[in-house]
């Protein structure tokens, strides 16, 4: 029977040098066409649990699944094919290529697949983003926000399984973090497209279907259909605990 999660930590720990423990026994699995916001103080793990979710880490101990696939049983070389298809990124600096233009960067990961771009398919995703006119456009001539659009059509043009982004609007002001995380939510919404990001804003992570909690790299608690103010709280309780 075909899994219902697009990705499943169980168990997973991972060791630092100098003995420390950045996660300590974690199960989360994250629904296929779910958007999970991760939160917790710093220090929690959030990094390390994307870091070992997307294959870009290995853990300890525990097991990895991603699409399907147990992480554990790739070679690095199986698991380089993994991300660079299966999974997309973004993160809170856009990561484009200052001097390419926005259809240029979106054709990235096809390049670099080997694939020779699909110009309808770079346009499409583009369009998808609401930067249909932008193609020609360099990272220069955009806004924040735009930038991290032509960011996510990039990470989507490959339809990756997973969406995982850290801090997304981190670097953007209230007004244009509200376009792109309203825009993340309707790619789930409409493509059923499963994101998972990690965020310290409880505001971002109001627009996910679930808050999952971290503190000392572990697993404290979820919350379903988020607000604001209920993310808020949970996060002072949870500074405080850990102070
Ligand atoms: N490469 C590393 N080597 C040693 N320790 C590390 C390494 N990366 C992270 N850590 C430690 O692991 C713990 C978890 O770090 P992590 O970056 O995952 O937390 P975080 O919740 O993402 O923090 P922040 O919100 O500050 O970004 C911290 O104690 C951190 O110092």
């Amino acid at each position: 029977m075909k899994s219902t999660q697009a990705v499943e930590l169980t168990e997973v720990t991972k060791h630092y040098a100098h003995g420390v423990t950045a996660l300590d026994d974690v199960t989360i699995g994250f629904g296929l066409g779910t958007f999970t916001a991760v939160m917790g103080p710093s220090g929690s793990g959030k990094s390390t649990l994307l870091q070992c979710a997307a294959g870009l880490d290995r853990p300890s101990s525990g097991r990895v699944v991603v699409d399907g696939r147990d992480l554990a049983t790739l070679g690095d070389r199986k698991l380089t094919l993994l991300r660079r298809d299966r999974i997309g990124f973004v993160f809170q600096s856009f990561n484009l290529l200052p001097s390419l233009t926005a259809e240029q960067n979106v054709a990235l990961p096809l390049r670099l697949a080997g694939r020779r771009p699909d110009r309808e398919l770079v346009r499409r995703s583009l369009a998808a983003v609401g930067l249909a006119e932008r193609g020609r456009h360099r990272p220069a001539e955009m806004s924040g926000g735009q930038q991290q659009r032509v960011a996510i059509a990039r990470a989507l043009v490959t339809r990756p399984a997973v969406l995982f982004a850290d801090e997304p609007t981190g670097a953007l002001d209230a007004g244009t973090s509200r376009e792109v995380l309203r825009l993340m939510r309707d790619l789930v919404d409409g493509q059923a497209q499963t994101i998972i990001m990690v965020t310290h804003d409880p505001i971002a992570a109001s627009y996910a279907d679930r808050v999952v909690f971290l503190a000392d790299g572990r697993f404290y608690g979820e919350l379903h259909d988020p607000t604001a103010e209920l993310v808020a709280t949970r996060m002072l309780q949870l500074e405080a605990a850990s102070c």
